[in-house]
């Protein structure tokens, strides 16, 4: 029996009385690995992950450039073997298991398909080298394709298809073998912005329907938060935080994730009994413990007029608008803090360039973050 050779992720078999809890799709267990650079050194490319997905979860990595995200995928693929720490997919380890026998599929940016092979055969590609029977072969082809919105297109060629549908072959491809997980690194960055956003639904609706557990790497933020259960901050080769979009863009737990992912102010504090001061003498009340912290106010939490349970104001001069079609971005120069970046809802009358605004914000728009935080 083959890995793929399993009923289909997310079910038990017809009439199973199984309660056993379903295993993780993807449990890394502190990896590490170091390369040799050519200068003779070694380079620290993953320095301790550890990484639990929940059952049908759809998790992004994301970070800078050189961070290890994609080592961190090759080492889940089997491209790349771990220093130390282990792997487990389904609840097996496969850490010391080739590549090729793990139950697992990656999709890549450049699609990597078969530029002289027809839709069907690049799609089928994977079960034919497995030698499956033809027939079967023809029925999973067709099955995938349906299912990523080609159904009939199994004689074109890869030349004659947009960049959308090669992606969606690329896909189809990945899923035939019937994965436990799927590894998606950068599958969108070569797609215009309307077809990435049309996609980017697409893959989150096909993850849904599968109900397998995708890890998905990318640069893009926005793409993190719209499409991941959860997202693993990276850097330096170690998860900052991991956790669902809201609360990692709401109460991020270092300076690292507060500034990656989305727009920040950020502004000194000094904590003391109970308050926070800011360096212009306003304060408001926290639980944090004392000492110097840093607080973090997203643009969108400033508003022209004064909001419930309002805290803070800043008096400033407006530098720099943008109109958005939605809404108006702000460079706001204060005495105190230096300039402080709005999102105004749109249809809002604003002062123009030059003139002075007050903005203000509400006590649950506040959040801090100790300066110790790593
Ligand atoms: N085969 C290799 N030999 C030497 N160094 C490597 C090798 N592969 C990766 N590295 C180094 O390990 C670090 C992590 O690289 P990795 O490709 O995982 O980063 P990444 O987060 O995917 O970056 P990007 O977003 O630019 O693709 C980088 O400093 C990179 O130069």
């Amino acid at each position: 029996m083959t890995p793929f050779d399993t009923h289909p992720a997310g079910l038990l078999p017809a009439g199973s009385q199984d309660r056993t809890p379903m295993p993780s799709p993807l449990e890394i267990i502190d990896a590490r690995k170091s390369f040799r650079t050519p200068e003779g050194g070694t380079m620290t490319a993953l320095d301790g992950i550890s990484l639990k997905l929940a059952s049908a979860e759809f998790v992004t990595l994301l970070g800078p450039s050189g961070c290890g995200k994609t080592t961190l995928l090759r080492t889940i693929s089997g491209f790349e073997t771990l220093d130390a720490g282990e792997v487990l997919i389904d609840g097996s380890a496969v850490t010391q298991m080739p590549a090729h026998r793990r139950p697992v599929n990656t999709v890549f940016q450049r699609y990597a398909l078969f530029g002289h092979m027809s839709v069907a055969r690049n799609v089928g590609y994977a079960l034919e080298i497995a030698g499956r029977d033809k027939r079967e072969i023809r029925t999973r082809v067709g099955e995938m394709l349906e299912l990523v919105g080609l159904a009939g297109m199994e004689k074109r060629s890869i030349q004659q298809l947009s960049g959308g549908q090669q992606q969606r072959v690329a896909l189809a491809r990945a899923l035939a073998a019937k994965p436990k997980l799927l590894l998606l690194d950068e599958p969108l960055s070569a797609l215009d912005k309307n077809l990435r956003q049309k996609m980017q639904q697409e893959l989150k609706a096909l993850q849904r329907e599968l109900g397998i557990g995708f890890i998905f790497v990318t640069h893009d933020q926005e793409e993190a938060l719209t499409m991941s259960d959860r997202i693993a901050v990276l850097a330096h080769g170690q998860i900052q935080q991991i956790g669902a979009p809201t609360e990692l863009y709401r109460t991020p737990a270092n300076l690292f994730t507060a500034d990656f992912l989305g727009e920040s102010n950020l502004l000194p504090v000094k904590v003391a009994g109970g308050r926070a001061s800011l360096r212009d003498g306003q304060s408001f009340a926290t639980e944090h413990r004392a000492g110097e912290a840093t607080l973090l106010l997203r643009p969108e939490a400033l508003s022209i007029t004064p909001p419930e349970g309002h805290a803070l104001s800043f008096t400033g001069t407006i530098r720099e608008t943008y109109y958005t079609g939605t809404d108006h971005q702000i460079a706001l120069e204060t005495p105190a803090h230096g300039t402080l970046h709005a999102l105004l809802r749109s249809g809002a009358a604003l002062p123009g360039l030059g003139a002075e605004m007050t903005l203000h914000a509400p006590a649950q728009g506040l959040h801090l973050i100790d300066e110790a935080a790593p």
